[in-house]
């Protein structure tokens, strides 16, 4: 029912990770295939097991990425069918343009050390992944027009396999990959694992764009941090930036980017429970820069509209709001100049906006 969509517009979205967005039918079909056992017998109970249905905290909500990521891990077949799924997902959403995240490493089953989710060593190096992954995103922005691009994430806890995303980064700069991300626990710092800053030094120097998760649950000194050690360009969440003034005031003037989640911020623990209280709506009066994401929608069992839904709801957001938070995603996306000039031109007409395309 369309007409009951917050915003029923094309969208860009910039912040989802690959293995935080499969399908549960899908999880049930690999391990079938595989004979993987799995904790649940049908796809309800296997949502139930996958996803968190209150408020906790990051380390909980990372915890149910164990439960079903081992099912695709090292499988070629389903990696790339979670990427094709993951387009058509998105196009039915709305999304025009989406830059979607995820670890090659943890998909991985030889060339990483360890070798994740305790699987046998096999022969799908990190490299191999990225090529899958990119082989159905791929298919699936040809089969559904929506246009899809990924982010290489390094993993706070395995700095070790960080020189290896940056160059895997500018190995596929042109086929598919535009960026590099730091995902996981950000109470680990880049002064204890300097790993990930090099990786980032040699992102700056070879030009590949740079976002990295920062006061999601961490203070604003990881957001201080992101931005002056490790040079990021956009922030993913940042919702505890606000702590900071100075620095919060700082990013406002430079019109730094940040990836908001608001379904995300809550079963994280990241944010007050109660989306009237939610830091989105600092940014929304001081016409932040931000766009808004879903992050992980099988662990939150939910979609891009539910959260366009929350920030109309609760939030204020308005039918224009919406579109310059679109307008700013496209503007901060990490596409070539060329292709966001496209993008932009495309929003500004379907929202009947003129003038406004200049990246
Ligand atoms: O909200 C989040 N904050 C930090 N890390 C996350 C979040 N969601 C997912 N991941 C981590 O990123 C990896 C690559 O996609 C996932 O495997 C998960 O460990």
């Amino acid at each position: 029912m369309a007409e009951q969509l917050a915003f029923n517009k094309p969208k860009v979205e910039l912040h989802v990770h690959l293995d935080g967005a499969i399908r549960v039918e899908t999880i049930m079909d690999v391990a079938k295939r595989r004979r993987i056992t799995l904790p649940a017998a049908t796809v309800d109970e296997m949502r139930d097991v996958c996803s968190l249905k209150e408020p906790a905290t990051l380390t909980e909500f990372l915890s149910k990425f164990d439960h079903y990521v081992p099912v695709v891990a090292g499988d070629r077949e389903a990696i790339k069918r979670i990427a094709y799924e993951f387009v058509e997902d998105k196009a039915k959403q709305g999304v025009i343009y989406v830059e979607v995240r995820y670890s090659p490493h943890l998909l991985a089953n030889t060339d990483v050390e360890p070798i994740p989710w305790q699987q046998k060593q096999g022969d799908l190096t990190p490299d191999e992944v990225v090529n899958l992954v990119n082989r159905g995103l791929s298919a699936g922005e040809k089969a559904f027009k929506t246009k899809a691009r990924s982010i290489l994430c390094c993993m706070r806890h395995m700095p070790d396999w960080s020189s290896d995303v940056i160059e895997l980064c500018k190995k596929y700069r042109d086929d598919g990959v535009v960026g590099i991300d730091l995902a996981g626990d950000e109470l680990m710092d880049t002064e204890s694992y300097p790993g990930h800053r090099r990786a980032y030094e040699e992102a700056v120097r070879s030009g590949i764009h740079r976002t990295v998760h920062a006061g999601e649950v961490g203070p604003a000194s990881v957001v201080w941090e992101a931005v002056e050690i490790l040079r990021a360009e956009r922030i993913g969440h940042g919702y505890h930036v606000t702590e900071d003034q100075a620095l919060y005031k700082r990013l406002l003037d430079q019109n730094m980017h940040f990836e908001m989640c608001p379904l995300s911020s809550r079963q994280t623990g990241a944010c007050d429970p109660d989306f009237t209280k939610h830091p989105l709506i600092r940014f929304q009066v001081d016409k932040a820069n931000y766009s808004l994401n879903t992050d992980d929608p099988l662990v939150l069992n939910s979609n891009l509209n539910l959260d366009y839904e929350v920030a109309q709801k609760y939030m204020g957001f308005t039918e224009d709001e919406f579109k310059r938070v679109n307008v700013n995603a496209a503007k901060s996306c990490f596409l070539p100049e060329g292709e966001k000039r496209e993008l932009l031109r495309q929003l500004c007409e379907a929202y009947g906006m003129v003038g406004d395309a200049s990246p």
